[in-house]
This record gives structure tokens, sequence and C-alpha cells, in this order.
């Protein structure tokens, strides 16, 4: 056996134990710790087989599946490889093609019946208005960028670190004249700069849901009230206070642990909450008070951040798009009453599917908000997750 095919085996080994119940990093890691003679090498093409046969997704599961993994390793290179190049060189001398390119050619080729692009993620009659199936399907075979934002008077410091040890950097405009800075996919700052101090990880469209918060809190004068009822760590609440010092936040997640994270994180970023609470928010319980903003950051599919995460894509039951937008609506329905008359809810999803989306602002308008602006922030084609925003207003008393 060649150790070509070795890595193949490897890789097939891996993929037939998998599940998917749990994320597909720490199984990969669990794996070569019991794998010692693996060099770095060897470690990274088993790996990169592996990230990559998820990316197929749905596509082509009837070839087998040694010929899925040298199919998925090839439509997701962009150079040459050795491996290629011993087992089909004839796909390898076309490796320089764009994704869609490839696809083509593969098209063409197999029999019958398209397997590409609409194969990889075949929901398409579920998404959301405005998304392009083709694009978010191609999406998938390429591992997206790594974003960061950058805080309030920092770009300066973080620049200079980035310049110094040699990491390659985009600026980008991010919401109200915040910076985005885009990495190469896999960059990793955390011993060049603590995170949270000076920048904040977080993905470029995560970020740009910020614009919709500018009608809610740029408003001159006062302090509002703001809620970030489903908080996790506090990606989002954090860059509420970066952009709106003087909003008042409190904070709730189901999770008494993330909580924590988030407790860490606002100390780092030196920044304070005036509540925070452990609530199951889908069942009646403790009342935090009213809000000029409640941001729902909903739990969801997550299906907008599968190309981060293809094992999901790979494994997905679209049963749990119903199972999710009934939770979601459980917890809209209970925090809703929360906003004062005249105040917002900001509904946030990181799923690119309808029913998680205008199916959730279907339901506000019928509880008896009013939709002020809604926005599917397309991640794919420019290597970022996609997200959904919409900001509702409760109407004020007459
Ligand atoms: C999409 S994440 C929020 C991400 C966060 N806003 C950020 O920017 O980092 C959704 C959060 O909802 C929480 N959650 C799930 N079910 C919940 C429930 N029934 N009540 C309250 N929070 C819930 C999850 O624990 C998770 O942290």
């Amino acid at each position: 056996m060649s150790r070509w095919t070795r890595y193949l085996e490897r890789a097939s080994h891996v993929i037939g134990t998998y599940q998917g119940d749990t994320p597909l990093a720490p199984v990969l890691k669990d794996y070569f710790r019991g794998e010692r003679q693996m060099g770095s090498t060897d470690r990274r093409i088993v790996s990169d087989l592996v990230y990559s046969f998820y990316r197929l997704g749905w596509a082509v599961r009837e070839l087998p599946l040694e010929e899925r993994l040298l199919l998925a390793y090839w439509l997701t290179r962009t150079a040459s490889s050795p491996l290629l190049a011993a087992l089909r060189p004839e796909w390898d001398a076309l490796v320089g093609l764009t994704p869609s390119e490839k696809v083509a050619v593969f098209d063409a080729r197999a029999a019958p019946g398209p397997a590409f692009p609409d194969g990889i993620f075949p929901w398409k009659d579920a998404l959301s208005r405005g998304v392009d199936p083709p694009a978010l399907a191609l999406s998938h075979l390429q591992q997206p960028d790594f974003y960061i934002r950058v805080r309030p008077g920092r770009l300066d410091d973080v620049m200079a670190a980035l310049k110094r040890n040699g990491i390659p950097f985009e600026v980008i405009d991010g919401p109200a004249g915040a910076p985005a800075l885009r990495l190469p996919a896999g960059a990793s700052l955390q011993d060049l700069l603590p995170p949270d101090v000076d920048y904040v990880v977080q993905d470029l469209s995560s970020q740009r849901v910020g614009t919709l918060l500018s009608p809610v809190l740029a408003a001159p004068g006062g302090a509002p009230r703001v809620w970030d009822c489903c908080a996790a760590s506090g990606g989002k609440s954090i860059m509420v206070k970066d952009l709106y010092p003087r909003a008042r936040l409190t904070v709730s997640d189901i999770r008494p642990s993330i909580l924590h994270n988030l407790d860490r994180r606002f100390a780092a970023a030196g920044i304070r909450y005036e509540q925070a609470l452990v609530a199951d928010l889908s069942k009646p319980g403790a009342d935090p008070g009213v809000f000029d903003l409640v941001l729902a950051d909903v739990p969801c599919t997550g299906s907008g951040t599968w190309s981060r995460t293809p094992e999901q894509l790979y494994f997905f039951d679209p049963e749990k798009i119903c199972e999710f937008a009934r939770l979601q609506r459980a917890i809209l329905r209970r925090v809703a009453p929360a906003v004062v008359p005249g105040g917002y809810l900001l509904l946030i999803t990181c799923s690119v599917f309808a029913e998680e989306n205008e199916g959730n602002v279907a339901f506000l308008l019928q509880e008896g908000l009013e939709l002020c602006q809604q926005e599917v922030f397309k991640g794919y084609g420019q290597g970022a997750d996609t997200l959904f925003g919409a900001l509702l207003r409760k109407p004020a008393r007459v």
C-alpha cells in the first residue's frame, strides 16, 4: 500500500466511526493523539481529506467512499498536491480551476443527472429570499476567512502587531465605521494579542448585523436599556457597548457556564452589565423588566455557518428547521412583551432558512410589532458566514 492510499484509509476510518453528534475538531485531535507515529504533514493531509469530504454535503453519496474523498480533496484545493498527482493526475492538472468550473467538469463526466452544486445543499426551496442557492452551495467547498472586530481606538496597535508578525490582513468597514479585519483562515492571534482587549473574534456578517442597531441606539441623549436575551459569551453585547457605550445592558442565557465565559470576556474588555440572569426563555419565569431594545440572537440551525463546520451540513436533519422555529417562537413570545412601547426588538439568526427568518418576522407581526428593516447578510462568496437580521418596533401608545 502506498503512502497516499494509507492516507485515504486513515481518513475513511475517521469518517466510518464519526457519527456527527459532537464537533469534528476534537474527534480528529483524539484520533491523532492515539496515532503518535503520524507527523504533522500526515496529520494535515488526513485532516484536510476528512474536512473536505464533509464539504461535499449531500452530493454524490452513491459513490464509493474513496472516490468521494479524492473528488472532495480536488474540489477544495487550489494548488497541485502530491496525493492527487499520484492518485488522480488528470484532476491534479485541473486543480487551478474555480470550484464552479471543477463541478461543471465533474458533472459533465458523471451520469446520470447533475450532482453539483444543488447536491451539496439540497434544501434550496427552504431558503430565505435573496439567498442564491448555487453560490451558497458552492461556498461549502471552501474554508471561510477569519475575521476580527477591532475595538474602539485600537486599530493602530492591532495593525502594528499583525505587521510585526508577518500576518497579512485587509481592513474592511464594519458598522458605524468600526473597522473589521479579514485574516487568512486558520490565523492564530491568541499569543500575539489577548482577545477581547484590543479586538474581538467576530465574523464579518455578525459585525454587519450591527448596522441594524443604529436607528435604535444612536438617538442623542439618554441611556437605552438593552436586553441581550440569548447572550452566550457576549459577542453581540460587547459590540453593542463598543458602538454605544451609554447602553445599559442586561444579559441572559439558558447556560450558566456560558455566562461565566461572558463575565471573563467583559472583564477583559473592561465593560459592565447592569444585570445578568440564567433563564430558559422558552418557559415562563423571571421578569428582568422593560427595555428600549431586546436583542434576540436566538438558537438556530446555524445553517449560515456550515462552511466552518461542514460536518453539520453532512449530518443535518431537515426536521430540525421546524424544531428550531418552534423554540424561537417560544422565546420571542416570552421576550416581546419586555419591549417598551416605541421600543425595538432585533431578531438575529445565523440561519439561511426562511422558516427561521421571515417566518419569525411574520410571527412577530402577529404579536403586534411592526417591521422596520430586515436583511440577509450574505457571507457566501466573501469567505464569511450568512446571518439574518430583522429590526421590529412596538407601536408607541396613543
Ligand atoms: C446564537 S447563540 C447567541 C450568540 C451570542 N449572541 C453571540 O453573539 O455570541 C444562542 C444562545 O441561545 C441560548 N439559548 C438556547 N436556548 C435558550 C433558551 N430556551 N432560553 C434562553 N437562551 C437559550 C444558547 O445557550 C446560546 O448561547
